[in-house]
């Protein structure tokens, strides 16, 4: 069987003991090549699974396996192969977009470092940006320059935390296309979180449904719609997390 992008196995996070947990044996596999949306509620898990794939949190118990490494004994061969972005970790301000650029290139070693920041500009439509400082930029600028320090190493793997959170329509679809042309140029992996169910319709072939931290129901965004007899997700979305019985929903 061809080695998965990710694979999760009874995942867990308790940050403390006496508060539940906040993933709960988590278990998925997610193969090559896929375009998986992490769905949840505020305070599901998503953030929380995403930091435990990066390895940026150590899991209370199970494991994960990213691209064939296992991520409690070999994650820094994971890392290079896989990448992130989150509106929640600001990049430096008062370096330039280019100086951003060009020490998260070195930090993954990136050949040729001066070409592919040039390359990433161009695609993003950030060369005017480039002498900038981060600081000053507009959230949607700030959102193109964290997909471009995110694929600054050509990842296998992308993990996208909310990649058109406060982005106003014209610019999330603007990202939502370009991450499509990427991923069928590259044949990249993807995991996004988002509350944007329209986002995930358009980009997801799979579903994760998350509530207190387990998986309460997964599927095609199709498959989902015709389990529950909703026209669209955010419907679905709302039917599981106010946890309507499928039987007592309307036809
Ligand atoms: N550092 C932390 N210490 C203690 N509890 C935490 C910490 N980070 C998150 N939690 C708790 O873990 C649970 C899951 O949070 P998480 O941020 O993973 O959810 P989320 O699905 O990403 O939510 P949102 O959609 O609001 O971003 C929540 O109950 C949250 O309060």
């Amino acid at each position: 069987m061809e080695t998965p992008a990710i694979l999760a196995e009874a995942l867990t996070k308790r940050y403390r003991p006496d508060a539940p947990p906040a993933v709960d044996m988590l278990s998925f596999r997610m193969p090559r090549g896929a375009t998986w949306g992490l769905l949840g509620g505020n305070g599901a898990g998503k953030t929380t699974t995403i930091a435990m794939l990066l390895g940026l949190l150590v899991p209370s118990g199970g494991r994960v396996t990213v691209l064939g490494h296992d991520m409690a004994r070999d994650r820094f061969a994971a890392l290079a192969r896989m990448n992130f972005s989150s509106p929640y970790i600001a990049l430096p301000a008062r370096i330039s977009v280019a100086e951003n650029l060009r020490v998260y290139a070195h930090l993954y070693d990136v050949p040729q470092a001066e070409k592919r920041i040039v390359e990433l500009a161009a695609q993003l439509q950030l060369t005017e940006l480039l002498d900038r400082p981060a600081g000053e930029l507009s959230a949607g600028q700030k959102t193109r320059v964290a997909l471009a320090k995110a694929l600054v190493n050509r990842p296998e793997l992308l993990l996208l935390d909310e990649p058109t959170a406060s982005l106003d329509p014209d610019t999330g679809d603007w990202v939502r296309g370009w991450l499509e042309r990427y991923r069928a140029e590259t044949g990249c992996s993807i995991l996004l979180a988002s509350h944007n169910m329209a986002e995930v319709e358009r980009l997801c072939d799979h579903v994760l449904m998350l509530k207190q931290g387990s998986a309460v129901d997964e599927g095609s965004p199709a498959a989902l719609l015709a389990k529950y007899g909703r026209d669209d997700l955010e419907q679905v979305f709302l039917d599981i997390a106010r946890g309507r019985p499928r039987e007592a929903m309307p036809a």
